[in-house]
């Protein structure tokens, strides 16, 4: 990455996916870990948190599309890659030309993609068992195994996705347990068993079959406040992400801030601006969200613009002072979590959001 003119900047922390994984690992058991690497690493960086979780004992990727795939098989990663998502018929021959594994997810798809395939088509087949999304209905199993015997498929897998995993009430969770138990009584031996996500990993052993697909735990964030507040050990958050004061100025009372002149000074006020904007993923919803600097929490005043914001600040301070936006400075943190909370929705999305804009230095 040749040199950057503007200090804002996303730090990735290897270490922190590593020791993440580490408490996955140790809560799920003696079992092998799938490394979700899909949206671009959850926006931290997909090849660079591929490489990280299968140094640290990895068994294979789990990316949503073909393209994500590819995009890794192009980066030089040759590890086992599953594609989670529904692969149209047409990718079949490239799949099998990169070596990537694919989701058999309807029955209809296996009836299309048999007559598309040649070689060694790798699928892991997926069952819905009350996720609603993609997979066969637990009732087509013996059906589509029978289709799949009869077919260039090479059946490496068999998976379910838990929709309310992260939730205290696990009674949706104990029956598509049991629907998939249930369904993996036809499937025969030797494959890789997959439930669990970051909640069931951590929360529910029982549902950790002979693998788990661990995505925000490994980022270091938790699914889920009830997962969080159920962990043993605590996440390490990996993505922190920082920029500078670029301007300064005492506002007399009564000056206006922004677009829409939304913010009135009400006294003499040192205002802050920052490099970044709702072009980075500082989404406009985030005015009023804090930011350190030395240490202290200070407020996003005014309409978040494109490309800058602006703080109140508590004196006088020099531009290039540093201001840590997620992540700590002096006694302080500022989580995903905390942003979420701000946007009404859930961490998963915040570092999904942070665009191309923002650089991401690993460390
Ligand atoms: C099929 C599948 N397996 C595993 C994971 C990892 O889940 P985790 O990040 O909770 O560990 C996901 C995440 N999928 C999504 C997370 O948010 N929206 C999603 O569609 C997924 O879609």
């Amino acid at each position: 990455m040749g040199k950057l003119y503007r200090p804002t900047r996303a730090i990735i922390e290897l270490d922190a996916i590593a020791h993440n994984l580490a408490i996955i690992k140790k809560a799920a058991g003696d079992v092998r870990m799938i490394a979700v690497v899909k949206a671009n690493g959850y926006g931290h960086g997909a090849e660079a948190v591929a490489r990280q979780a299968l140094k640290s004992g990895a068994a294979l990727l789990a990316v949503a599309t073909p393209d994500e795939a590819l995009e890794l098989r192009g980066q030089g990663i040759d590890a086992d890659i599953l594609v989670m998502g529904a692969s149209p018929v047409s990718f079949i021959p490239v799949a099998v030309e990169h070596n990537v594994i694919l989701t058999a997810y309807s029955a209809d798809w296996v009836r299309q993609a048999r007559n598309a395939a040649s070689g060694d088509v790798r699928i892991h087949l997926k069952v819905d068992t009350g996720m609603g999304r993609l997979g066969i209905q637990p009732e087509e199993t013996e059906e589509v195994l029978a289709m799949l015997r009869r077919s260039p498929f090479h059946l490496e897998g068999v998976f379910t996705h838990f929709a309310t995993a992260d939730e205290a009430d696990s009674d949706l969770l104990n029956r598509q347990g049991e629907r998939f138990t249930a369904v993996l009584k036809h499937t025969g031996t030797g494959l890789l068993i997959h439930a669990a996500n970051s909640a069931a990993a951590l929360l529910h052993p029982e549902f950790a079959f002979n693998a788990v697909r661990a995505g925000i735990a490994m980022y270091g964030i938790a699914p889920s406040a009830y997962v969080e507040s159920e962990l043993k050990s605590p996440l390490k958050p990996a993505m922190s992400l920082s920029t500078e004061l670029v301007h300064v100025k005492k506002l007399p009372a009564g000056s206006t801030v922004s677009y829409g002149a939304t913010y009135v000074t009400e006294k003499d006020e040192w205002i802050g601006t920052l490099p970044i904007g709702y072009a980075d993923g500082l989404l406009r919803g985030l005015q009023g969200q804090e930011v350190l600097i030395r240490g202290k929490r200070v407020p996003i005043i005014g309409r978040i613009c494109m490309d800058q914001c602006m703080v109140r600040l508590q004196q006088e301070m020099p531009a290039g002072e540093p201001v840590q936006l997620l992540g700590v400075q002096g006694g302080e943190q500022i989580r995903a979590e905390e942003w979420a909370r701000c946007l009404e929705t859930i961490p998963y999305e915040i570092p999904c959001m942070l665009t191309a804009r923002v650089p991401r230095f690993l460390r």
